[in-house]
C-alpha cells in the first residue's frame, strides 16, 4: 500500500507580476524516487525552494505528511532533508568529522545514526578521509548522508547530478535507489537531463512553464504496452495516397513530411501495410522501424528537446 509523503496542491508562485509556478498538483509516495525534470528555467528550482520552506508559497500548498507548509512549517519541514545549493562541508576535515559536527547541531540524532547514514550512501572506506581529496560524486553522497541524519520522510536534491562525469553519476544512481528502498523515504530529484535520472526514478513529473505536463511511471503497463510499439518510417510516392490508405484499412494516423511517412505500430503488422500500399500502386523505397524510447515521449510532450 503506498503512503503519500508529499503532496503538491495547486501550488503557485508569482514574482512582481510574473506567474512562475502556475498550479502544480501532484503526490509523492514513501519509497519511491519521483524526478522532477524539465528545460531550464522551467520552474523546477523555484518549486524545490517552496518545498523545502526557502521560499514563500503565493497560493496552494505542500504538505508534508499531511502537515501544510504554510500553516504547520515546523512539523512539516522537520520531514524534509534537502540539498539545494552546494552542501557545506569542510574540506580540512574528514566526511566523519564533518557528519558528527552537524549532528551536534541537531539534536537527538545518535552516534550510530551517523554510522547508519555513512553505511547508507557507501562512504565507509573514505569516512576517515579528509573531504579535500573526495571527488564530486563522495562529496554530493557526504551531503546525503548528511541531510538523512534526522531520518526525513522526504529527501529533495535539486541537480545532484550537476557537474559529475558518468560514473560519479553512476555512484549517486545506486545509492538514491537503495536508500529510498531501505529508509522508505520519498526522494525528489530534479534535473534537466532525463537520460542521467531515468534510471534511478520510479516515477517522473515534467513541469514546462511553471506547469505539469504529464507524469509518467517508467515501468508500468502502459508503457510496456509503449514498448511494444515501433516507430515506424515509409519512404513512398505518392505520399499522399499512402496516408490515406493507412487511415482509410488500417486506422492509423500518420505524419507526414516529404514522401516520408511515420507512426507508431506493433512491428509483426508491417507486412499487412506493405501489402496493401503495393496492391493499391504505392512505391516504397524504405521502410525503417525503431523502438520509440522514453526519451522520443518527453520530447513529444514537452515539444522541445530536453537533453542537453
Ligand atoms: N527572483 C526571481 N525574479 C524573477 N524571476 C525569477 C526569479 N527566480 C526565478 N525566476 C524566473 O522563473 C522561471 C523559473 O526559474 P527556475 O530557476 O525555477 O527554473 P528551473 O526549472 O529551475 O531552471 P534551471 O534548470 O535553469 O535551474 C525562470 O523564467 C526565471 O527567470
Amino acid at each position: 500500500m503506498s503512503e503519500t509523503a508529499m503532496e503538491l496542491i495547486d501550488l503557485k508562485k508569482t514574482i512582481g507580476k510574473k506567474e512562475i509556478i502556475k498550479g502544480l498538483s501532484f503526490k509523492i509516495n514513501k519509497g519511491e524516487v519521483f524526478g522532477f525534470i524539465g528545460p531550464n528555467g522551467a520552474g523546477k528550482t523555484t518549486t524545490i525552494r517552496m518545498m523545502v520552506g526557502l521560499m514563500q508559497v503565493t497560493d496552494g500548498d505542500v504538505q508534508i505528511l499531511g502537515n501544510s507548509i504554510k500553516n504547520d512549517f515546523k512539523e512539516a519541514i522537520k520531514e524534509v532533508g534537502a540539498i539545494v545549493e552546494n552542501p557545506e562541508m569542510y574540506p580540512f576535515m574528514t566526511g566523519e568529522q564533518n557528519l558528527k559536527h552537524y549532528a551536534r547541531m541537531i539534536p537527538g540524532i545518535s552516534k550510530e545514526r551517523v554510522q547508519e547514514v555513512i553505511a547508507l550512501v557507501g562512504l565507509e572506506k573514505v569516512v576517515k578521509e579528509k573531504v579535500g581529496r573526495y571527488s564530486l560524486g563522495m562529496r554530493q553522497r557526504l551531503g546525503i548522508a548528511q541531510a538523512l541524519l534526522h531520518k526525513p520522510s522526504v529527501l529533495i536534491l535539486d541537480e545532484p547530478t550537476n557537474g559529475l562525469d558518468p560514473a560519479g553519476i553512476k555512484e549517486i544512481r545506486q545509492y538514491i535507489r537503495r536508500l529510498a528502498s531501505a529508509e522508505g523515504v520519498a526522494v525528489i530529484i530534479s534535473s534537466h537531463l532525463l537520460s542521467e535520472i531515468e534510471l534511478m526514478c520510479d516515477r517522473i513529473g515534467i513541469i514546462k512553464n511553471g506547469e505539469l505536463v504529464a507524469t509518467q511511471s517508467v515501468n508500468d503497463s502502459t508503457d510496456a504496452e509503449q514498448q511494444r510499439l515501433s516507430q515506424i518510417k515509409l519512404e513512398v510516392t505518392p505520399a499522399d495516397k499512402a496516408m490515406e490508405l493507412l487511415t482509410s484499412h488500417h486506422d492509423i494516423n500518420a505524419e507526414i513530411s516529404n514522401e516520408s511517412l511515420s507512426f507508431q505500430l506493433e512491428k509483426e503488422k508491417i507486412p499487412m501495410i506493405i501489402e496493401t500500399l503495393v496492391k493499391h500502386d504505392v512505391s516504397i523505397y524504405q521502410v525503417g522501424a525503431s523502438n520509440a524510447t522514453l526519451e522520443d515521449k518527453f520530447f513529444d510532450l514537452i515539444g522541445e528537446n530536453i537533453i542537453e
